[in-house]
């Protein structure tokens, strides 16, 4: 009989630990509802412990998301797991995540304790969190270069210690696939209360065999694989769950194992993480890459107006890419818009579609064709309607020896303000001038732009990291011209931080 292997996403803890990836709230809620639509089975939504925002989109996820489980990241500090009940506790399924490293060098460099203090501090961690919460999963971190003997007698003292899912993580990424099903297979055979616990493995990418070690250990009779869309992670990033899962859906022959993911889901995953990130796939990434169903040579072209299993392994629908040749361009009609959004995987209100339709044919003014990544930008992107803000227009001046001039023109209610400044670049000079207009100090800590679709008229999208008193806010803006998009986005942080200011104003009122 095939083997149920669970998949566990790590795309909103070790995914975010990538640089340049961090995501605010409002965004990590959006990706864990998409995690369950795609029907992962645990959702890590952070670590609760590592700040007061990854506590609150730990509680907000932990309140929201109904058919996954939830985990949140501890090391096997009191306060850690603590935290982590607490931002668990309206979870229909809350799993506490629990670690510490394994592996000598780990021990002894970071941190600084003999192989005796750690196995108590595991179980002492490990006991603490069972008092809360049932489902408790224990990861013995640096595991690939840990000594075995060590492993089986931690594993052993944590699983009778109450841990329900044992972890054997890459963290370095330094596994062979030979090594990790063995690893996978000498635990099973050497400790001998692991039939107690559930196996699991979590892979780095550093040598490029995430997901090839993923797999060796499914092999060996894992029963989790630890992942993330897209493969974003700390460094070299996390095995990819797309990888992972269609392989074991596409060679079911060969692993004997199945997921209870809707892989259809796989595509608007890729595509929205990509949205809130800016981080880019690059396009020969297998399963999401742009390239991954595309055939450009003719003797491929052939075969596959034959018949496309000559050169297709499995059917682009199988992960939820629209392969309909329609071109959304200026003069598409409602009904082709809403069909493209519903093949995109969106069920949205006749309201919702109009506005964005009336955004369409704006953005369809200026491209010669909207691509499914343009969509999705428009239907992700923050109602505009209750910003306190709004850029009218503009017009720069941009030199090369002297200062840039902005002139920019923003609209608050029904008062358009204006403002001119000189800066370094039009982009520095129109912050400088929107800074003016809101009357408020802002520091800029973060500032990036990325294309998002593609040719010469690709869409720009800017995203911006602001701090505004004592907190930070990130901000989005998209368009064909990459200073509107950073004007944009520099407006859209200032309205979040506008925002927040009221509802603080608000709570010392009440
Ligand atoms: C392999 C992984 O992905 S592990 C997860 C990595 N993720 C993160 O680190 C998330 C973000 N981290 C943070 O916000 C911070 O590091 C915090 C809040 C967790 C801790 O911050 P700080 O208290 O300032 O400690 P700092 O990060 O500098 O050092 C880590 C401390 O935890 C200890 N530690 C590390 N792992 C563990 C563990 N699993 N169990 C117990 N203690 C641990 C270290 O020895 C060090 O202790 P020390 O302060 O007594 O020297
Ligand atoms: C915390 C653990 C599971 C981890 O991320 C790693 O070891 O890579
Ligand atoms: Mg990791």
């Amino acid at each position: 009989m095939e083997k149920m292997i669970r998949i566990f996403d790590t795309t909103l803890r070790d995914g975010e630990q990538s640089p340049g990836c961090s995501m605010n709230l409002e965004e990590k809620i959006v990706m864990a509802k998409q995690l369950e639509a795609l029907k992962v089975d645990i959702i890590e939504a952070g670590f609760a412990i590592a700040s007061p925002g990854d506590f609150r989109s730990v509680k907000e996820i932990a309140r929201v998301i109904k058919d996954s489980a939830v985990a949140s990241l501890s090391r096997t500090l009191e306060k850690d797991i603590w935290s982590s009940y607490e931002a668990l506790k309206d979870a229909v399924s809350p799993r506490i995540h629990t670690f510490i490293a394994t592996s000598d060098i780990h021990m002894k460099y970071k941190l600084k304790q003999t192989p005796d203090e750690v196995v108590e501090s595991a179980v002492a961690g490990v006991k603490y969190a069972k008092r809360f919460i049932s489902d408790v999963e224990f990861s013995c971190e640096d595991a690939t270069r840990s000594r075995k003997e060590f492993l089986y007698r931690i594993i052993r003292d944590v699983i009778d210690a109450g841990a329900t899912v044992i972890n054997i993580p890459d963290t370095v990424g330094y596994a062979t696939p030979f090594e990790m099903f063995n690893l996978v297979k000498d635990v099973r055979e050497n400790v001998p209360n692991i039939h107690k616990a559930q196996i699991s493995v979590h892979c780095h990418n550093d040598l490029g065999l995430g997901v090839a070690n993923s797999l060796y250990a499914v092999l060996a009779g894992a029963d989790q694989v630890e992942c993330t869309m897209n493969g974003i992670g700390e460094r070299a990033g996390n095995a990819s769950l797309e990888e992972i899962v269609m392989a074991l859906a596409t060679r079911r022959d060969y692993y004997n194992a199945i997921t209870r993911l809707d892989t259809t889901q796989i595509m608007k995953a890729s595509k929205l993480l990509t949205s809130i990130t800016g981080v880019a796939v690059q396009p020969n990434k297998a399963i999401v890459g742009a390239n991954a169903f595309s055939h450009e040579a003719g003797i491929h072209q052939h075969g596959m107006l034959e018949n496309r299993s000559t050169y297709e392994i499995m059917t682009p629908e199988s992960v939820g890419l629209n392969v309909s040749k329609m071109v959304l361009g200026k003069h598409s009609g409602r009904h082709a818009f809403k069909d493209r959004i519903v093949s995109l995987g969106y069920e949205l209100s006749d309201e919702e579609i109009d506005a964005a339709f009336k955004e369409f044919k704006i953005l369809a003014d200026k491209k010669k064709q909207v691509f499914d990544e343009d969509i999705v930008s428009i239907i992700e992107r923050d109602d505009q309607n209750d910003q306190e803000f709004t850029l009218e227009k503009f017009d720069i001046v941009s030199r090369k020896d002297r200062p840039s001039e902005a002139t920019i023109w923003v609209r608050k209610q029904n008062e358009s303000m204006e403002a001119v400044e000189n800066g370094d670049g039009p982009v520095d000079a129109s912050f400088k001038a929107v800074e003016k207009i809101v009357g408020k100090e802002i520091e800029l800590l973060d500032y990036t732009l990325h294309s998002i679709t593609e040719g010469q008229d690709a869409m720009g999208k800017a995203t911006v990291k602001i701090k505004s008193g004592e907190y930070t806010y990130n901000g989005k803006g998209v368009s064909t011209d990459v200073v509107e998009a950073s004007i944009k986005a520099f407006i859209d942080a200032i309205n979040r931080s506008m925002k927040n200011g009221k509802k603080h104003e608000e709570r010392m009122t009440i």
